[in-house]
């Protein structure tokens, strides 16, 4: 267990540690299939990842001209959320990030993890693919009634852990934002589901393979 270290390493989920587009992607589109509405392509579902469940439904509703339709959208994030906590068989773990949260584990840093994936399914997928020991700590799209990018998730996560120095590590825009916001060092994985290009992403270390990851928080917290 890290509980006591001060020092620690907080991650963003989807489309950092783990590439589970294609599961979010396949639940979309069952919900879609269901309401008789046409499918998303894979990129059109990733698209609209990154900002949680209620924003990804409003995507999927707007794509639709359907944005306005407030019962059909509070149906469809009900009936999401249900799909969303078995959609884990489609999931991969990005090359590299078990080695490098075991490196982390070891030096030692506490681990954490802050994501807009509401907590039920994110605890679901982490413990689907063997990385829930490494995080004692998990604050979710609905941990709180605000979610990233305010900072105060992000402040949560920490304030768990009770680590004093924190970077955190994510993939997103709305992670940059919140990292900032929070007032905390970001490393930009560049590999996940970004909108822009990495140049128009605040970040104080961009890194494209994970076994980098240990000597950027070496250096960032050094
Ligand atoms: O659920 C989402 O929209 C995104 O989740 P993330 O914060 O783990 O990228
Ligand atoms: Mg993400």
């Amino acid at each position: 267990m890290n509980r006591g270290l001060t020092r620690a390493v907080i991650f963003d989920l989807d489309g950092t540690l783990i590439d589970s587009a294609p599961d979010i992607h396949a639940a979309a589109n069952t919900l879609m299939a269901r309401h008789g509405f046409a499918p998303f392509t894979p990129s059109e579902t990733r698209s609209f990842i990154g900002s949680g469940v209620p924003h990804f439904i409003t995507c999927c509703l707007r794509a639709r001209d359907r944005a306005g339709d407030a019962a059909l959208r509070a149906q469809l994030i009900a009936e999401f959320i249900e799909l969303y906590e078995t959609a884990v068989t489609l999931t991969q773990v990005y090359p590299g990030v078990p080695d490098a949260l075991t490196a982390l584990t070891a030096t030692p840093y506490a681990l954490g993890l802050c994501t807009n994936k509401p907590v039920m399914p994110a605890r679901a997928v982490l413990a689907h693919l063997g990385l829930d020991a490494h995080f004692p700590v998990v604050i979710g799209g609905d941990s709180l009634t605000v979610r990233k990018p305010d900072p105060a998730p992000l402040h949560a996560a920490v304030a768990g852990l009770g680590a004093r120095d924190v970077v955190y590590v994510g993939d997103s825009e709305v992670d940059a934002e919140t990292a900032a916001r929070a007032g905390l060092p970001f490393a930009l994985y560049t590999q996940g589901y970004r909108k822009g290009p990495v140049a128009d992403i605040t970040h104080d270390r961009a890194f494209d393979d994970f076994a980098e990851l240990p000597g950027i928080v070496a250096d960032l917290l050094s």
